[in-house]
């Protein structure tokens, strides 16, 4: 695990160049998009790089890791609406290309495994954008979430439903009870995990997932037996790292080591 501390607006643009390296050696990447405040300055990186010509998206596809049970289609708070407006619609990553687990079917447990076998036909996740809940859940994987668990049903947590009450007018009824997430073992399959953290409010969470004990109770500490998972965090993210000046140290020679 490479951990990365800078300056919250400078993540956007390193993970963006990572974006751009990947495209350029496989225009046809296929991307792991997150939800949530975390990704938004990548998704700005990017679609200004796009936007610039500096790379293409057009043949690339791409996954999104959850959604919610229970929103009528095309609901604002639906990540599929979510995705589509922060980041495909202002880039030349085709509509169609993008797809998010169905959280209106009728038949849950079905659809989540005809998306864990769109996955898999797509050949796979190469790039897994990555935030993580205050309660160290990523994707929708809350605590005590099983490491093998393969994209399901889940019901969130308290915490979870108040944290994203912000999207929600404030209103935490008015936050579905039960999603559709990738599971841990699904995510562990992407090829390079890249996981953004930033504020005071992450830094419990980002303590446990850099530093603690691998646990269930703390789902993203899965991450530390995945073999390419990059971490940036700001200062306040980073606050409670033990290790904090010898990542800093490590990532001001970079050039110097091979990883
Ligand atoms: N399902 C999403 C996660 O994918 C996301 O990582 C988390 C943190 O969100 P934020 O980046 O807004 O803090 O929130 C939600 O629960």
């Amino acid at each position: 695990m490479e951990v990365i501390i800078t300056r919250e607006d400078q993540i956007g643009e390193l993970v963006a160049e990572e974006i751009a390296a990947l495209i350029a050696r496989k225009p046809n990447a296929v991307l792991g998009l997150a939800t949530g405040s975390s990704p938004l300055r990548i998704y700005d990186a990017v679609a200004a790089r796009v936007a610039s010509g500096e790379f293409s998206l057009a043949h690339a596809s791409a996954f999104t890791l959850d959604e919610y049970v229970g929103l009528p289609d095309g609901h604002p708070c639906g990540y599929r609406t979510v995705i589509e407006e922060d980041f495909v619609s202002r880039v030349d990553l085709p509509t169609e290309a993008v797809q998010g687990p169905d959280g209106g079917s009728s038949d849950l447990d079905g659809a989540c495994a005809s998306y864990e076998e769109a996955i898999r036909k797509a050949g796979g996740v190469d790039l897994q954008i990555l935030g993580i809940g205050t309660d160290g859940h990523i994707a929708f994987n809350e605590p005590g979430s099983s490491f093998a668990s393969r994209t399901r049903p889940k019901t969130l947590t308290a915490q979870t439903r108040r944290d994203n009450a912000r999207f929600f007018d404030g209103n935490i009824d008015a936050v579905p009870v039960h999603c559709l997430t990738q599971g841990l073992g699904t995510i562990m399959e992407a090829r390079h995990v890249v996981l953004v953290a930033t504020g005071e409010g992450k830094a419990e969470a980002v303590k446990h997932l850099v530093e603690g004990a691998v646990s269930a109770f703390w789902p993203g500490t899965i991450l530390q037996h995945h073999p390419h998972v990059t971490v940036f965090v700001d200062d306040a993210a980073a606050s409670k790292l033990q290790l904090a000046d010898y990542y800093r140290h490590t990532y001001a020679h970079r050039h110097l080591v091979t990883r």
